[in-house]
Parts: structure tokens; C-alpha cells; sequence
């Protein structure tokens, strides 16, 4: 059967504080404070110059959102970013060039539990997505209840792995399949495409789309209507919706770890991802 859930928890919650004290880092890369709105806390994405998934931010996430998870002065939390070029570049591509099978390993593992956490949030989670939001950095919107996305023709959102060469996990697919649906996914997921704002709105990939200075005051007004339910009977119907979609990752997340440890560790891809990572530095503003 499925490993209990808190047994579960509490040992991947011990994995990251010891994860957090080997990097000891002076930097925060994430900050969450309280919104004007009681029970609300707003996290801010702080991994400068793009948001990118390295391990030890990954683990600041995760620990970040446990902790808000288990106050229970906390209802919601609004996630958006505080660098500006970018709410999420997605997983970072130093981390998955390179590097040994142990790296990719506990490096996959990281991303599992970050989904998990939030997809499996008791909170009210909204995304406020103020910057352009590409293939991972689409898991926090994604497994959010509610997506508001800048008005800015930079701000563009969607998983792209395939323009990389590489293909979106299932665990990135089953979410957007359940927010867009199938045929709108497998063109999305096919041709790898990252949707400008209006197109975002249309396929469904965002809840809304509003000017860029608004995005907070937005998703603090969409929080207020979320919070207005009674948090047991959202909860309850949250978990019954999701939990079918949770569950494959929870039973086939070792598999999903071997697979995607001999698919990275192959030459060809790690050839394709240096070419892109290379292209990006010359691409510069
Ligand atoms: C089975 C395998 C499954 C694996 C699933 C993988 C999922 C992924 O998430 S792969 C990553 C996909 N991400 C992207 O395609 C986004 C790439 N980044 C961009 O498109 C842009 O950087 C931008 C739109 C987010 C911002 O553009 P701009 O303002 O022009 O900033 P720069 O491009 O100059 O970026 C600044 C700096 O950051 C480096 N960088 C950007 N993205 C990544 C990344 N994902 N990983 C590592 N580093 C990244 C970029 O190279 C620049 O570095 P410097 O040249 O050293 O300043």
C-alpha cells in the first residue's frame, strides 16, 4: 500500500533540514511575509538572476512551505516572485548537466517532494506570476489552485522540455492535463509551447491575466473569495479531486527517479542541454 502519510512528511521534512545546514547559506532565497489580509502569507521567490530550481533553493521552498503548512495562523499563501527578470526559469540547468547519477538522484527526489507539498497543500495556494514562467518553474503554478498571470508580452508560460530536447515528467503533465485538458496539452506539450498572456488565458493554462502592478492586489482579492469557504469542506473536496493524480507519483516515484536518472545521464541529452544552456548566455538583453 501507500506509505502513511505523515510517517512520510516528517521523514522527507528530516531530509531537508539536514540538507539545509550541508549548504549553511548567508543567502535567503526565499521571504515570506504576511499580506494585509489575516491568515495570508505571501512568498516570495528570491533566487536571483531567474528563479532557476537549484537544490538548495528547492530545499529553502520546501521548508518554507512546511512551516506554513504546519501554522495554523495560515490559510492561504500567495507565491510570486521577487526578481525581475523572471518568476521561474524552471529547473536549473547546472544542477542536471555534469553531474553523477547520486546528484540527479537526490536532485529529482527534491523536486518529487516539492510537488507533493504543494500539490497536496491544505492551504489555498494562488500563483502570482509576474515574470516569464518556463517548464519547471510551471510546477508551482500548476499545482496551485488559482494562476494570475502579468500582462506583458515577456511573461510567458508553459512547459517547454521538448525545445530542450527532453520531455516533461508525468507528474508535469497529469496537472496540466487536468487544467487545460488532453487535446490542448498534447499540442501544448508536443511542440513545447510557452503561451504570451492572452493565448495563456485562452487555453486555460491561467485563471487570469491583468496589468503587471495589479498582479498582487489581484490574487489578494481571488484569496479573500477562496478563504470565504468554510477550509474543511474546500479541503475535503481539494484532496478528492487530487488525490487520484497525487497517488501515481507517490507509488511510482522510485521508478520515476531511475527513469529519469538514466534518460539524463545519457550523453545525447546532456549534449542537448549544454547547447541550450549555451545558447541562453549568448542570448543575452
Ligand atoms: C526528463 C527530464 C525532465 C526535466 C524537466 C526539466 C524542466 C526544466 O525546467 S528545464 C529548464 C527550462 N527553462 C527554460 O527553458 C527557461 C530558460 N531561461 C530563459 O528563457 C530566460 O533566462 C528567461 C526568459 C527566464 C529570462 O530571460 P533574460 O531576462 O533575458 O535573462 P537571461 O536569459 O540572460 O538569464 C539570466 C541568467 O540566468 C541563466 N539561466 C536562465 N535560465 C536558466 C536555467 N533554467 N538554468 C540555469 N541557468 C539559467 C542564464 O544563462 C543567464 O546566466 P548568465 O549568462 O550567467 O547571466
Amino acid at each position: 500500500g501507500l506509505p502513511d502519510a505523515a510517517f512520510w512528511w516528517k521523514e522527507r521534512a528530516t531530509c531537508c533540514k539536514v540538507r539545509a545546514r550541508r549548504f549553511g547559506s548567508q543567502r535567503q532565497l526565499v521571504v515570506v511575509e504576511p499580506s494585509s489580509t489575516a491568515g495570508v502569507a505571501v512568498l516570495k521567490l528570491k533566487n536571483l538572476p531567474v528563479n532557476s530550481f537549484s537544490l538548495e533553493f528547492l530545499t529553502e521552498l520546501i521548508i518554507n512551505l512546511e512551516k506554513l503548512e504546519n501554522d495554523k495562523t495560515f490559510r492561504g499563501i500567495i507565491i510570486t516572485s521577487d526578481c525581475p527578470k523572471a518568476f521561474s526559469a524552471g529547473v536549473d540547468l547546472r544542477e542536471i548537466c555534469g553531474k553523477n547519477p547520486a546528484h540527479y538522484t537526490e536532485y529529482w527526489k527534491v523536486l518529487q517532494d516539492l510537488w507533493l507539498r504543494l500539490y497536496l497543500s491544505n492551504l489555498v495556494l494562488i500563483s502570482a506570476i509576474n515574470g516569464p514562467c518556463a517548464a519547471g518553474g510551471c510546477l508551482i503554478p500548476l499545482t496551485s489552485d488559482y494562476r494570475i498571470l502579468a500582462d506583458n508580452p515577456k511573461c510567458l508560460i508553459g512547459l517547454n522540455e521538448t525545445r530542450l530536447g527532453i520531455s516533461a515528467p508525468f507528474w508535469f503533465k497529469d496537472p496540466l492535463v487536468n487544467i487545460i485538458g488532453h487535446r490542448a496539452s498534447e499540442h501544448a506539450l508536443q511542440l513545447g509551447l510557452l503561451f504570451p498572456p492572452a493565448e495563456a488565458l485562452q487555453v486555460g493554462i491561467v485563471d487570469k491575466v491583468v496589468p503587471k502592478d495589479q498582479v498582487q492586489s489581484t490574487a489578494l482579492s481571488v484569496m479573500t473569495q477562496w478563504l470565504a469557504i468554510p477550509d474543511h469542506a474546500r479541503q475535503l473536496t481539494k484532496n478528492m479531486i487530487r488525490k487520484p493524480t497525487a497517488d501515481l507519483l507517490v507509488k511510482h516515484r522510485d521508478t520515476d527517479i531511475q527513469n529519469f536518472v538514466s534518460f539524463i545521464s545519457r550523453d545525447s541529452i546532456q549534449k542537448s542541454l549544454q547547447m541550450y544552456l549555451a545558447k541562453l548566455k549568448q542570448n543575452k538583453d
